[in-house]
């Protein structure tokens, strides 16, 4: 496959879908239809009504594990109805969150096992691992107060809704597999104003892209 395929991550409120949309309009003018813009969960009608489900906030009974393959289930669909056809036309898949997101949050945030839920994940995956992620870091903090300021509070899901100490292990896991994967993730400091994280994530996809 001579696509590439890249993935935004880091901690609810670190403004990758705001970083991302607006990269994308500037790619667009250099890449134009080689380029999809794409998310998870979600990005076809199937995974979009798993994501509805996943992130009610009245779904308060949910199971820790339910939750894991439910995500795994609509990654699944995904991949398969978007990302891969992608890739095989050789397209630049622009993914906000994928497999890293699933670690942090239900392995380390939920506890279950970053392990385990990679293992999980490969099920659903078969391996397609990403070309390059940009993880954007703020810390726990700082995204929060991002998502209550501005956030009408009906746009608060069921995971923004945690307590600090979830997101607190969800931030340390997002460290942990920016040290292990350092040729596969690089970090963009996204507490400086849009404006600077927008031009260095150009620099690096540019750089990546070859353009
Ligand atoms: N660099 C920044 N400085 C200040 N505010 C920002 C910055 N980036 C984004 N924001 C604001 O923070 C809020 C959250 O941004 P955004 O929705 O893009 O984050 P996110 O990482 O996609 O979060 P989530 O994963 O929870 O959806 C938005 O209101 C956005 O305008
Ligand atoms: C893919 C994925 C996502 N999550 C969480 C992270 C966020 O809290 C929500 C998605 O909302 P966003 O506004 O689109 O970022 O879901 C998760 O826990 N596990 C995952 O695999």
């Amino acid at each position: 496959m001579a696509g590439k395929f890249i993935t935004f991550e880091g901690p609810d409120g670190a403004g990758k879908t705001t970083v991302l949309k607006l990269v994308a309009e500037q790619l667009n003018e250099i890449l134009g239809d080689q380029m999809i813009l794409t998310r998870e969960p979600g990005g076809n009608p199937i995974s979009e009504q798993i994501r509805n489900i996943i992130l009610d906030r009245k779904n308060t009974e949910m199971d820790v594990r339910t939750e894991a393959l439910l995500y795994a289930a609509a990654r699944r669909q995904h991949l398969v109805e978007t990302i891969l056809p992608a890739l095989q036309s050789d397209k630049i898949v622009l993914c906000d969150r994928y497999v890293d997101s699933s670690i942090a949050y239900q392995g380390a945030g939920r506890e279950i096992g970053e392990q385990e839920v990679a293992d999980m994940n490969l099920f659903a995956t078969g391996g397609l691992t990403p070309d390059l992620t940009l993880y954007f870091e703020v810390p726990v903090t700082v995204g929060l107060a991002r998502i209550k300021q501005h956030r009408a509070a009906d746009d608060v899901d069921r995971l923004d809704l945690e307590k600090q100490a979830f997101h607190d292990r969800v931030h340390s896991a997002y460290e942990k597999l920016a040290q292990e994967n350092p040729e596969r993730i690089r970090t963009i400091d996204a507490t400086q104003p849009v404006e600077k994280v927008v031009n260095e994530t150009l620099m690096i996809l540019k750089q990546a892209l070859n353009k």
